[in-house]
Parts: structure tokens; sequence; C-alpha cells
């Protein structure tokens, strides 16, 4: 089954890849230069004065044609299109008529995806079409088809390379992170900087950094194969577009003066695991070590933590380092995605939100912008609350004036002090506290093991009211394998846990559950964590353990579709008895640690100079750009949307609470307790419902307002055309019970008591059009493009016109239900594999199960060879992409029914191999409709499929 399986893989490439040259062909039509949302996920701010140094142009050709000058061949065509466009007079690069038609319209740009070999430095200027396509390169689906890729590529890699070398490039790593120490601390980004797209030979390189040529250049070639660096010709070396995100911006004469030392103590410290670890080599017993012990106490032969090791004198430049190394977290979330995790919306008016350890307030900023009607207590460590009222006053003085957001230095470690407000505008204060509606810990509980978790956890449980909650953001780390498990045992106790993600590759795909390495970088910081101070990131089960401990249940849990960065949401329960005495016990290594913080830590304004800490983390939290603020990013990106507490209870009635009122359990509306009242309108509601609900109203946005869903509409048409197999799949509704299938080479299916074509055009095959059927807009565009000839071409032709008119019907749909999201077009598509189970590695595992079954194997490979279909990667819904691996080979049938949390859609399906002959079946139900497909595999390899539908 590992052909099928990387068919398959490989299939999710083509498709992903379709899905980003969409978005790109889509954005060159709408606009030569998209900005926002992009540019705000992006982080380019178009207004950065910028230091002009040769345009992207000049960098792609430099790539293609190392030894010419640069001004003879500007004018010629290079052999890879690396930069699209047809502007007249730009200096452009004439580029191939593009396959798919887009952007050989007059007068517009078609942007190209940025490419590796172009350097792209982030504090200097670009063409804005290079602006565009870095831009573009972040937006949340180019994001989420780049996963796939990245996540399919690491699979095939790891099946197709030879396991030794895997482990031998696993075992050797650790020289990468060297070489890149060795990159930054001699500023050879920034002097390759100089160098331009041309690059530099080592020879002069060794005389600007004072090393060896010939170590030199192994260094960098080592880099260049990693495709870190370019090795433009033999010993030049160039800047790529990865090595240039390293870039300081700075002339490197200048740094050369400036001392630079790396944070190296991370990697060696992970040299040092097993020695932590085992207790073979540590004599000890696994709990029979201060729990903040780490990795890097062996490496660095000291018995003090980590933070306090950095304040140590001598450590100045590391601790100066960690500081922006820790805490440029705002990059691991989609933008803003805070706004759409808990149901701000429905908080009272003033309802009382702490922001613990909140840093300068990056996150309380953002909120307090969106939501008006709440009020925000940012509390950190004194030194850095300075430096947060600091950075609101000069942002938003306001805020600070009316009483809307106010700092705290506290220690979490300590109690929840009161929180008394003042009343607005009024310089006196209330006389009674404020019980929080909702505490937030962002970025905080992955900083500490689980002991002193626990204990910053349970100082908000005690301050809590039973309707406050808890609201944690951070990494939530899936399992590498499938989780079925929804229920967690804590103490014996099961638990329900909501939030739960079974796999995050689609359903039967053969992706690894956690995407591998398009999640890699998650995992990387959990064991950075762990050998740094024995920290960690945290799964949703170790998550739900450590808030059980501390008194909280978790009731939701949501983060963006393409993220392991999730907001989990949790409710007061009861505290168990042996944390309590956590409370109660003496100081611990983090109290020592914090002791400086703990005796100031009742005013925001004594800040000595002798406080420790200083830049270990949270001063250089940026604050949120004006354009984040002001445009917040679309919350269309969340899926795990429970909101438990919100459902099923009438609505209470309003009750008024003043600024300066102290906020109860009592006159907290239910909004935010249990069971509470139903969700406004803006409230967030489940992704696709329209698909997963024929019957609601949001259902007819998909494509005509006033039809039916389209897989229930009379006549509806899926289309699925594959480059790979060119091959088409028509997928024909007609009248409940009278449907048919056209399946590649143009077959037709009856079904039982209805009418079928027999049609065999020829027109049909690689991507014909169904004649026996009305032509009705397809529901998925079509996935991919026809190869080659007249027809093709006009087929081409013919799906620009249909989407150009998708496009302007969207557009008018849009402008006419601006309050409804429409989804995107790849979520639409998704939604429909899911629903028809389409994949590509089914008729070949079918075939092979077949052929598994004592038929002369050779033989039937020719016959497949003399029949074309030898690698055809087409095959309709046998259960999905991964279903040969899981449910063919078996020889038993799996039936299974699963309900995915949004909607009522349901799928089973079943695998049989039996003497020779093999059987799937796929079954969909969507909303009040059935579908199911079924292939069967004779023996001599041929396939036969069938399907029914009412
Ligand atoms: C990784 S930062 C997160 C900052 C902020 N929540 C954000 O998301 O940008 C961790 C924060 O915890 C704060 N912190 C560390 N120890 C603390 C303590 N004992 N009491 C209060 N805050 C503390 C740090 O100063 C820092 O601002």
């Amino acid at each position: 089954m590992t052909f099928a399986a990387l068919r398959a893989l490989h299939s999710i490439i083509g498709d992903a890849l379709d899905d980003i040259e969409r978005i790109y062909r889509d954005a060159s039509h709408d606009s030569p230069t998209p900005t926002t949302p992009y540019t705000v996920l992006a982080g380019i701010s178009p207004s950065t004065p910028f230091v002009r140094r040769g345009s992207r142009d000049e960098d792609a050709l430099a790539g293609l044609l190392p030894d010419e000058d640069l001004s003879t061949s500007v004018a010629r065509t290079p052999k890879t299109p690396l930069h699209r466009r047809n502007r007249e007079g730009s200096g452009g690069i004439p580029f191939p008529p593009s396959n798919t038609g887009a952007g050989s319209r007059e007068g517009t740009h078609q942007l190209d995806f940025p490419g590796l070999d172009t350097a792209y430095y982030p504090t200097e200027s670009h063409d804005p079409d290079a602006d565009a396509a870095e831009s573009l390169a972040s937006h949340p689906d180019v994001i989420s088809a780049t996963n796939r890729i990245v996540a399919a590529c690491g699979q095939i890699s790891a099946t197709v390379h030879r396991p030794f070398l895997t482990l031998c490039d696993a075992g050797m790593g650790y020289h990468l992170p060297a070489c890149l120490r060795f990159l930054e601390e001699s500023h050879t980004v920034e002097i390759l900087r100089s160098a331009g797209p041309r690059g530099m030979h080592v020879r002069e390189l060794s005389r600007h950094v004072n090393v060896d040529e010939g170590k030199l250049s192994h260094i960098l070639r080592l880099l260049a194969t990693h495709h870190i660096t370019r090795e433009v010709r033999p010993n030049v070396f160039a800047n790529n577009r990865i090595s240039a995100i390293m870039d300081s911006g700075k002339p490197w004469e200048e740094l050369q003066h400036t001392p630079q030392e790396n944070t190296d103590e991370l990697f060696k410290s992970s040299a040092f695991l097993a020695d932590c670890y085992l207790p073979s080599r540590t004599g000890k017993a696994a709990d029979d070590v201060p729990p903040m012990h780490a990795p890097f106490n062996l490496a660095f032969d000291t018995k003090i933590p980590y933070f306090e090791w950095l304040e140590r004198p001598g450590n100045e430049m590391r601790l100066k380092r960690f500081g922006p190394a820790m805490t440029g977290t705002a990059a691991w979330e989609i933008p803003g995605a805070v706004l759409v995790a808990f149901p701000w919306h429905d908080l009272p008016d003033g309802s009382l939100v702490v922001d613990v350890g909140g840093g300068i307030g990056s996150t309380s900023m953002l909120l307090a912008h969106a939501f008006q009607h709440l009020k925000f207590v940012i509390q950190d460590r004194p030194q850095v609350v300075e430096q947060g009222v600091a950075a609101w006053r000069e942002r938003c003085p306001e805020m600070l004036d009316s009483g809307r957001a106010m700092f705290l230095g506290h220690d979490f470690f300590l109690s929840q002090p009161p929180l008394v407000l003042p009343g607005p505008g009024s310089t006196t204060t209330a006389a009674d506290p404020v019980t929080p509606a909702v505490y937030i810990l962002r970025v905080v509980t992955h900083d500490w093991p689980d002991s002193f978790a626990t204990k910053i956890l349970l100082n908000l449980r005690r301050a809590a009211g039973p309707h406050t909650k808890l609201l944690i953001a951070d990494h939530i780390l899936p399992h590498a394998c499938v989780d079925d498990h929804e229920d967690l045992d804590v103490n014996g106790e099961s638990l329900k846990l909501p939030g739960m993600v079974r796999s995050f590759a689609p359903e039967g795909s053969p992706l690894l559950p956690n995407l591998g390495k398009a999640n890699a970088n998650a995992y990387w910081l959990d064991l950075t964590m762990r050998v740094a101070f024995n920290a960690q990131e945290r799964t949703l089960r170790e998550m739900a353990g450590l808030l059980s401990s501390a008194g909280w249940k978790i009731v939701d849990v949501v983060h963006g579709e393409d993220s392991l960065f999730g907001h989990i949401t949790a409710v007061p329960t009861d505290i168990p008895e042996a944390s309590l005495k956590l409370l109660e016990s003496p100081p611990t290594e983090a109290a020592q640690a914090t002791a400086g913080n703990r005796a100031r830590s009742a005013s925001t304004k004594s800040v000595p100079d002798s406080v420790r800490m200083n830049n270990t983390f949270g001063t250089h939290t940026a604050l949120p750009t004006e354009e984040a603020i002001r445009k917040p990013a679309r919350a269309r990106k969340v899926r795990r949307s429970l909101l438990p507490w919100l459902k099923n209870k009438p609505a209470p009635e309003p009750k008024p609470t003043s600024s300066s009122q102290q906020v109860t359990p009592e006159n907290l509306p239910d909004a935010v307790s249990t069971g509470g009242k139903p969700p406004k309108a803006h409230s967030r509601k489940p992704r696709l419902s329209m698909l997963t609900s024929p019957s609601s109203s949001s259902s007819t946005s998909m494509q005509d307002r006033s039809a039916k869903p389209q897989h229930t509409r009379t006549g509806s048409v899926v289309r699925i055309l594959s480059q790979a197999s060119k091959s088409v799949v028509n997928l024909t509704l007609h009248d409940p019970g009278s449907s048919a299938v056209k399946f590649r080479d143009d077959q037709s299916i009856p079904l039982p008591g209805g009418s079928h074509s027999s049609s065999r055009s020829p027109r049909s095959r690689g991507g014909g059009h169904n004649e026996d059927v009305p032509p009705v807009p397809p529901l998925l565009p079509a996935l991919e493009v026809g190869v080659g000839g007249h027809r093709d071409r006009e087929r081409e032709r013919e799906r620009d016109r249909e989407r150009e008119r998708d496009r302007e019907r969207e557009k008018e749909r849009d402008r006419e239900t601006r309050v409804k999201p429409i989804p995107s077009r790849t979520s639409l598509r998704k939604k429909a594999s899911q629903v028809f189970g389409i994949g590509r590695a089914s008729m070949a595992n079918l075939r092979a199960a077949a052929l598994g079954g004592g038929v002369d194997k050779d033989k039937d490979r020719e016959r497949d060879k003399e029949r074309g279909m030898v690698g055809v990667g087409v095959g309709v819904g046998v259960g999905g992409l991964g279903s040969p691996v899981q449910s063919v080979p078996s020889g038993l049938g799996s039936d299974r029914e699963r309900t995915p949390p949004e909607g009522n859609l349901k799928e089973g399906r079943e695998g049989k191999v039996a003497g020779g002959r093999a059987r799937s079946e796929s079954k969909a139900q969507l909303g009040g409709s059935h579908v199911t497909v079924e292939m069967r595999a004779r023996g001599d390899g041929s396939v036969e499929p069938g399907w029914s539908g009412e």
C-alpha cells in the first residue's frame, strides 16, 4: 500500500499548490498590491522607511544567470518564471503563457510565489509585487496549503529516503544550529547582503570575517544544501529568502565592532538531555531532583534555575538576547485570534478582564480596542508593568486616564490582591473589590513546570467567583497519532474533554495526524522549554490534568485552523485537597527566584534597580500595530468552537452594572455562566453550517441564495479534474433515486430505479462535460487543469470564464449578505471532499488489494499498462484518501459512523477483500441526503464503481 499512500501524499501536494496558485491569481486580478489583512498578518508595514538596494528582478535573474552581467541579462527569458508579470516597461521578466490562463489579461499583474533564491530583506524596500507576494504568503489559506505541502513532503521524504540516511540527517543535525550561530555572529548575512544577488567569493568573505576560506565554504555549503543560503557558483555564496530574514538591516562594518553572543545555552543544554534524564547517568530517581532542574544545569554546571543564572554577572549579553528570543510570541498565532476565542461581546458592561503575566499588555490592548464595554487590569512584575504603562501612555493614554485599563505589579505566585477599581473620571476609588469576569494567561503556563503552573492557577482559582472564566492561550500539542478517546482519567475519575481533535489531517488522509513537519515548530519549542527550565508545552490532556489539579475545568477549546496555538476556556470547579496544600508549602525555587518581585508586588511604582529578571522576558513584547487594532484579522479561522455554557438557556433580564460597581456572581448576568443566554447575532457559529445544515438560511449563500443547497439540487454536478490522471469525475445527482456517476472514461453507472446516461462521448474524457445534465455551475472549482491540446486550452478558457462569473456572483452575494461570512472555496472543497469522500488513492489501492488475492500480478500490471491504467491516481470516494490503508487490507469490513463537530454530516465506510475481489463502500449523509459510493475491484484489476443517493 506504500505506493498508494505516496500517491495520495503526492496529490495532496498538487491540490495544495492549486489552492495557493488560485489565491495568488485572484489577488493579481483584484489588486496589484493587496493590503490588509495580509500585510497585517505578515507584519509588513509598507510605510516602513526602507533603504533601496536592488530589485527583486535582479535577485531573481542573478540566481538564474550568475555569470552574466545583470544589465545585459535583464532582457532574457529565464528558464523558470520566478516573477511573472506583463506590465509594459516594468523591466519585468516575460513569462510563459500560464497554463491556467490567469494573469494573462492586459493590464493585470500575475503574482508569483516568492522564490527561494530571492533574498527578501525585511528592512529593505521591494517592488510592490514582491511585497504583495510576500504578504500573500501569510494569507491564512496559503498557510493552510503550505502546511499540507510541508507535511506531505516530510512524510514522502521519510518514506522513500533510506532510513539510515534519515537517521544520519537527524543525528548530525546539531551542525545546523552551530552553523547558524556562526552565520549570525560573523555577520555573514550582512556581508552577503552587501554583495547582492551575485554573491561573494569565500576568498573575499574570508578577508572580512577572518576565518579560513576552506572552513567558511564548507559551513556555507552545508547551509546551502539545506536551502538556507545559496551557492551561486563554485565557492560563491549569496543570501536567499531564508538567510535574508536573519539580516539585522545594519551595515556589517558597523556590526563588526559590536560583539555578539548567541543564545547557545539552549542547544548546548540539549546535548545533556540523556545525561539529565537517565537515572543510569544521574544515579538519582526521576523524582528526586528539584522541579526546575534541567539539562541546562548540567551543561553549565550550575544548581540555580536558568532565569536566575541569566541575571548573573557575566551573562549580560545572553540575557539581552534571551528577552527578544522568548517574547516574539505574536507570530505563533493568527493575529487577533483572541478576539474570536471567547464570547467577549456577551460579557456585561464594565466586566473586568485580568491579564495575568500580561507583559506590557499587548493582548489587552487589542481587546480593549475591540470591546469598548470591558475593563482591563494587566498584571506583571513591577519592572515590566512600568514599561507597559509607558507604552500605553504613548499609544492610548485615554484608556489609562479613563480607568478602562490599569497596570498592577503583582507576583502571580502570590494570592491575587483585591481589585478595587476607580469610578469613571473620578479620582476616588469605589469601596468594593471587583470579581474578575475573565482571567487571561497568555503564554505563561508554558514557562513553568507543573508544580509552579499549578500554583499560578490555584491563586487565580481562589480569587475567582463562581462565574469567572479562565482563558489560557498557549500551544496545545496534539499527539502524533489519531486520538479517539475523549475521556480524561483524572484521579480515577473520568472527565469529558471538549475540544479533543481526533486528527489534524483530513479524515482518511495518510498524513501524520499532527501534520508532522508542518507543525514541528511547536514540538521544538516544547523541548526547548524542557531543556532550559524543565517547563513544557502541553497536550490538551496534560493541560486538562493541570487545570483540574488547580480546580478548573475545560469547557471550550478554540484555535486557528492551521495553528497549534489555541485558546482554552475553563470554569471553576472543586479544588482537590492535595492541591490546597501546595499553597502552604515552603518557598520553592521559583518562589525564591521571584523573591525580589514579591517584596514589591503591591506597588506599581517602586521599581528599584536591584530587581533581577529585568530583561528575562516580558519586556520585549511588542504592542499590536495600529493596523492590527483598526482592522483585526478575520474571525473566520476558528474551529473546535464549543460554547456549552451559552447553549439552550433563555436570555436573562439584563442587569445594569456600573463601572464602579462590584461585579459579583450575583450581578453578573448568566451570559458568562454555565447555561447562559443564547449567543447574540455576532456570536460564533459553527463554520460551514451551510454545508451541514441544509435548512439553515446560510446554506443558500454557497451558489444561489434562492436555491436549495447544491448537493441536493436536481442536476447538481460535482466535477473533479485531475491533471495527474488526466481524467475527470463528474458526480451527478438527479432526483432522489435517479442519480448517476460519471467516472473517468465517462462511464455512467446506473443507479437503482433511476435514469442514467451511457454516453461515451470523447469530449468528456479528460475534463469533458456531461451532455446528459444541464450545465450547472459546479459546486467545486476544477481541482486541476487538463493538459495539452486545443481542447484543453478551450476548456481552460471556459473554466476561467466560469470562475470569473463565479467571482462576480460571489461579490454580488457578498454585497447582499455582508454580515454572513461566505466560506472560502478551499474550505468548501475540503468539506465537499469529506462529504463525498473523494480520494485518489482508493482505486489504485483497491486494485492492489484485489491483485493481492492470488492473481498473476505481472500479467495484471501488463494489462493495466495496455489499458493506460497504471499510475492512475484517481478514484471516487472509497472512504477517502487513507482508506486503502485502513479499510481494505484488513479483509474484514469495518463500518463506522462518525459525527464531526460541525453539523449533521455523517460518513461511514467499509472495505472487504475476498477471493481476489475487493469491495469498498463509502457513505455520506448530508442533511436529508444520503450518498453511497461503492467500488468493487475484480481480480483482473478492473474496477466497478457505483453509487446511489437519495
Ligand atoms: C512569555 S511572557 C508573556 C507575556 C504576555 N502574556 C504576552 O502574551 O505577551 C511571560 C510573562 O510572565 C511574566 N512573569 C514571570 N514571572 C512572573 C511572576 N512571578 N509574576 C508575574 N508575572 C511574571 C513575565 O514578566 C512575562 O511578562
